[in-house]
């Protein structure tokens, strides 16, 4: 048979494929045949439908979405609104350039008119993801002129994660899941140094936190952990910890420590003459501290009495300082909690504008993504918003101008019993407090 008749008839075969996927796609489904999570689904029947659809669409949704521009013989104008006078307006798609296909998606360029700007293509993505069937349109400029049109066709982030062993990183760096264009999502604490992860209750916030404390648990890092729901999640991984505090009072005491241990550490800086841990010659240089505070709230909890709303106050002071003074000193804060508002406590807010880095799982209500994302990103917020309960352990991340959709890896229980046998980096603090402590295996001491 010729070679080209074998072109012919696989050509022909996949075009069918594509047309009729409509039909054996779900009853291949209803069979427990997981045909959209098949890695080469995309490439022989996803690519090429998504990249007919889109053509097929374009000219119709550019006009729909004010893309065209629209010309007459003697006129020219931008938008579908203007009408010129008598004259059929004949509206013209921008050039959009062939598909480049990616591992779950494809990108687009599309050269702008001229008089037009990138705004309408951001608020034609929605519309976009409806036209072609994708799960996700995202629109950027980076270049002037052009707008890139990045589609992606399946969300990578649904479906069974399976557990995952974070691979060695960069000090302070650590691998928690994947993003959604399948990349790993990486805190890297260096880059910024203080987070804040919150999520309604079964959302993953704790996941999340173990997955990075198996990122880290390798390196040479020292973690410092407030659990005070009695050390209930923090406390699998106890024997890692360099110090664990399960109540307030603990809590206040190691923070205290901990904003000593800052001191200590700027003495020796001043005395190098350097202005971060980071520029001290590696044999002066502290082991880097992580302090992990699960639910903030409940160190603010106060039954009323004078002495509880004391403590209350002073933790919240304490967080406020590790988290102004710690990140040039080596001294790290990731905090999680369904809530960071001004109502549950003082100097609550002033602790998370500190806080740069942003992880906000599926909320109870929409103040509460708002006010994770709201100050530092206020496009992310409606993603967290539409997260839903089957989503658990996705989130929105954000940094700086920068958001994305991710999902951190789930920890496998070996995991945890191996991390909880680790022995933590000998000698973390300069100062030498005296923290709560808990035998290896999770047993309080
Ligand atoms: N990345 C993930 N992938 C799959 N399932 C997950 C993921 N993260 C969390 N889950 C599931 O969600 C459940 C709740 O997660 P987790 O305990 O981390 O939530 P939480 O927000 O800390 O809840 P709480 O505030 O009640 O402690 C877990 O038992 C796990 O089964």
């Amino acid at each position: 048979m010729p070679a080209s008749l074998v072109v012919w008839v696989l050509t022909a075969l996949l075009l069918v494929g594509v047309l009729t996927q409509r039909w054996w796609e779900p009853r291949l489904a209803a069979r427990g045949i997981p045909v959209r999570r098949w890695p080469w689904r995309w490439w022989l029947v996803g690519y090429p439908g998504t990249t007919l659809r889109i053509f097929s669409t374009w000219r119709r949704l550019a006009h729909l979405n004010g893309l065209s521009v629209s010309t007459s013989p003697d006129r020219r104008v931008i938008g579908r609104d203007l009408v010129v006078q008598g004259q059929a307006l004949r509206p013209k798609p921008p050039r959009l350039s062939w598909p480049a296909p990616t591992k779950n998606g494809l990108t687009l360029r599309v050269l702008l008119h001229p008089g037009q700007t990138p705004a309408p293509y951001f608020t034609a993505a929605r519309a976009m993801e409806h036209a072609w069937h994708v799960h996700g349109v995202r629109v950027t400029s980076p270049r002037r002129g052009q707008v890139l049109i990045h589609v992606t066709a399946l969300d990578p982030l649904t479906g069974d994660v399976p557990p995952v062993r974070a691979p060695a990183e960069a000090l302070l760096s650590a691998d928690v899941g994947r993003i959604e264009d399948g990349d790993s999502w990486v805190i890297d604490l260096r880059r910024i140094p203080h987070w804040l992860i919150t999520g309604a209750t079964q959302s993953g916030k704790s996941s999340l936190l173990a997955a990075l404390v198996l990122a880290l648990a390798p390196q040479p890092v020292g973690l410092v952990g407030i659990d005070c729901k009695g050390g209930m999640e923090l406390g699998l991984f106890s024997g890692r910890f360099s110090a664990l505090a399960i109540d307030r009072t603990q809590a206040a005491g190691l923070l205290a420590d901990v904003v000593e241990e800052i001191q200590a550490r700027m003495r020796v800086c001043r005395a190098a003459g350097k202005r971060s841990v980071w520029d001290l010659s590696e044999h002066l240089r502290p082991v880097p501290l992580v302090v992990i505070v699960d639910e903030l709230a409940e160190l603010y909890l106060t039954d009323g009495s004078r002495e509880s709303k004391d403590e209350a106050e002073q933790c919240g002071t304490l967080l406020l300082r590790v988290a102004q003074l710690g990140a040039a000193l080596g001294v790290h804060l990731v905090i999680a909690g369904q809530r960071v508002g001004s109502d549950i406590g003082p100097r609550v807010t002033a602790l998370r504008a500190q806080l740069g880095g942003r992880v906000a799982h599926r909320a109870h209500d929409e103040a509460s993504a708002e006010m994770t994302l709201g100050d530092i990103n206020p496009d992310a917020v409606i993603t967290a918003q539409n997260i839903t309960e089957d989503e658990q352990g996705v989130a929105v991340v954000a940094m700086g101008g920068r958001w994305m959709r991710a999902r951190s890896h789930l920890v496998a229980t070996a995991d945890v019993t191996e991390i909880a046998r680790t022995d933590p980096p000998a000698n973390p603090f300069l100062t030498q407090p005296d923290p709560v402590t808990f035998e290896k295996g999770g047993a309080a001491a």
